[in-house]
């Protein structure tokens, strides 16, 4: 990949300028809907937290007026006192009020993660092969914790509106004069608000934007592949530009973004203290001229302080809201991705058990289209060419019949189909055309489950999840016993390992499985498959890479596996060819020729030039016929030769 590729500019379009669709501030709502009855208290404990805010002024009217002024010492006191009791009743009220909030807060993000996480494991597969893991994991993870955070504050604020209002209809209660005069300043506190919450909208989403993207990159070089690749074949200096750049942008980003947040903050404390003292000002004036006693004055000064201080919350509320907005929509972006592979209503399950037989009948298909099955934010990187973009079939009206219980291996030149054959059989994908059956049933007719566990699918990469060597087994059959994980492990020709290690199964195999070698991954593969039990065999043959010893021993253990089970083997080796019962010989997305290896030989076509370029000159797939007949690996002959 080209490393100036991924970097991100200044000028960069920024995609969240026009992202909130319209509706999008409904759908949120929607999800206070189960969460109703708390709103509900919270709103009463909010309205009960602020009038002990808007009474406290009236307490200190009384207090100047009729006690100070008319020199009564006990309703000083008892004002005072009263006073005094307000504020510790407002302080337990509001700490009853940010516990429901953060209860309605935690509850409602929590049924949107749950809902996001449920869907994007739905997504088929073709998602997963477009989008950068570290940007999806970023926008359901670390964004949507961003929103959590700040929405318990925006529910907090929301107490503020009400104090606003009550402190409104207190002033106009006391002076309409100073009344009139407050109401008119609020339109310029409202000007800086809107704009300056603009502003912070828009560079929230591109501050979550640069992160993601950065997080993916750290994801994608920082695992054990990538970071293999980098170090065999990265140009670190440019590397670490790519890093620094990212970097700078995301600090660029965050300080222009604090700037704009306290810029409001501090428009807003500015406004009050000018508004207090123009108040003053004028109040103080009116307490001259008889209009009102000192005591007011001292209760509207008060209550300034607490209108702008709400007012000040209140232009923070909204820069919390769009960000809880904007995160929800990218969210939203994410749900409104519909599954291309749905499991019908009324699909049926395989009788267990049994191996069904498995037949393609003029398949055609075609790798899906970025814009089918994926979201350009979350690719990072999808080209203007690929916009738009139509892909050719890799599948063209592929017709075969597997019986039940026998082995096909498929052959044919890179890139000519063969795997795509695979993924459709495991439902990886949906044909385009034509019909995939299993039992005699089309895969759409058949429950996900019923397909997932007639079917084991052994890849050439075996994938170990980085846990222990038993966890990885138990996770094709949680149930399993230890007797039953050793049987397989025999059988996968593994358990000679697996006891010599000083851990045994409870030994980690590292990131991706990179502690293990690549036959011993395929063995832990294939124990994890015969767990399993699946009577419809997937495998992708993989030998170039293994030494004779591992080698023979994956082979064993494939007989294993393929015993008695549907076998559909991407063959590599030339003893797994002679073994099939069928083979089909795949070119173009087509099925070329088929027939046993004897018959195929004869008939002197592809799979003879194969065979003479591939397996008998010790080409690209690793193996030669010794002078016996049986496969050798190519290294270890270029080795034996060498050495
Ligand atoms: N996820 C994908 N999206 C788009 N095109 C794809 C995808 N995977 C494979 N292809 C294309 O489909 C065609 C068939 O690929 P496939 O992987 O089935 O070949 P193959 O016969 O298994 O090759 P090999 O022996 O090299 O693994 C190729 O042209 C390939 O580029």
């Amino acid at each position: 990949m080209r490393i100036g590729a991924v970097r991100k500019s200044a000028d960069d379009p920024d995609p969240w300028e026009t992202d909130i669709r319209p509706g999008t501030v409904r759908r949120v709502l929607g999800y206070f809907r189960p969460h109703l009855g708390e709103v509900a208290l919270f709103v009463v404990v909010a309205l009960l937290e602020s009038l002990t805010v808007a009474a406290n002024p009236l307490l200190l009217k009384q207090l100047v007026d009729n006690g100070i002024l008319k020199n009564s010492l006990g309703t000083v006191v008892a004002m005072a006192c009263l006073a005094a009791g307000l504020a510790v009743v407002g302080a337990l009220l509001s700490l009853v009020s940010s516990y429901i909030a953060g209860r309605i807060g935690q509850g409602v993000t929590y049924d949107l993660r749950v809902q996001a996480l449920d869907h994007v494991r739905r997504l088929p597969i073709a998602f997963f092969t477009r989008t950068q893991t570290g940007v999806l994991v970023g926008r359901l993870h670390t964004e949507l914790i961003m929103a959590q955070q700040q929405f318990a504050q925006m529910l907090m604020a929301a107490t503020s509106a009400v104090t606003v209002v009550l402190v409104l209809a207190e002033l106009i209660y006391l002076s309409w004069l100073v009344a009139l005069i407050t109401l008119v300043l609020i339109p310029l506190f409202l000007v800086p608000w809107v704009y300056v919450g603009r502003v912070i909208q828009r560079r929230t989403g591109r501050l979550m934007d640069a992160n993601t993207g950065l997080g993916g990159l750290l994801q994608e070089r920082f695992n054990v592949q990538g970071a293999m690749l980098s170090k065999l074949f990265g140009r670190p200096d440019e590397e670490m530009a790519e890093y620094e750049g990212r970097a700078a942008r995301i600090r660029r980003i965050g300080v222009g973004l604090s700037i704009y947040t306290r810029l409001s903050f501090v428009m807003m404390t500015l406004m009050a203290s000018l508004a207090t003292a123009l108040v003053y000002g004028v109040g103080g004036g009116l307490v001259l001229a008889g209009a009102f006693q000192l005591g007011t004055l001292v209760a509207i000064a008060t209550l300034l302080g607490r209108l702008f201080g709400p007012i000040t919350q209140l232009s923070g509320m909204q820069a919390t809201a769009q960000t809880v907005v904007v995160s929800f929509a990218r969210i939203f972006e994410l749900l409104d991705l519909e599954p291309l592979i749905r499991e019908r209503p009324g699909a049926v399950a395989l009788p267990e058990n049994v191996a069904p037989d498995i037949e393609f009948e003029h398949v055609r298909f075609r790798y899906p289209t970025a814009d089918e099955v994926s979201l350009a934010s979350l690719e990072h990187l999808r080209t203007e060419r690929e916009r738009g973009e139509v892909t050719r079939d890799a599948l063209r009206d592929v017709s075969f019949r597997v019986p039940a219980g026998t082995l096909t291996a498929l052959v044919g030149p890179s890139g000519a189909g063969k795997s795509t054959i695979t993924h459709l059989v495991s439902r990886l994908y949906d044909p385009v055309g034509g019909a995939v059956r299993l039992g005699g049933h089309d895969l759409r007719d058949l429950t996900f489950r019923s397909v997932r566990e007639t079917v084991g699918v052994v890849s050439q990469d075996a994938y170990l999840f980085h846990d222990t060597i038993r966890e990885n087994l138990l996770y094709a059959r949680p149930t399993a016993t230890e007797d039953e994980l050793i049987e397989a492990c025999k059988g996968a020709q593994i358990w000679d390992l697996v006891e010599s290690l000083p851990g045994g199964f409870d030994t980690v195999t590292g990131d991706r499985g990179y502690r293990m070698s690549g036959g011993e991954k395929q063995r832990l593969a294939i124990a994890r498959l015969l767990l399993k039990a699946p009577t419809v065999v997937v495998l992708d043959e993989a030998t170039a890479h293994l030494d004779s010893e591992s080698e023979a021993a994956v082979q064993r253990a494939l007989k294993t596996a393929l015993r008695s089970r549907t076998s559909l083997v991407i063959a590599h080796r030339l003893s797994t060819i002679r073994e099939a019962d069928q083979i089909l010989v795949i070119d173009g997305g087509r099925v070329r020729e088929r027939g046993t290896h004897e018959e195929l030989l004869a008939e002197g076509g592809l799979y003879a030039e194969l065979y003479h370029t591939q397996f008998f000159k010790a080409g690209g797939n690793g193996t030669r016929p010794d002078p016996d007949g049986e496969p050798v690996p190519v290294h270890q002959v270029v080795r034996g030769g060498g050495e």
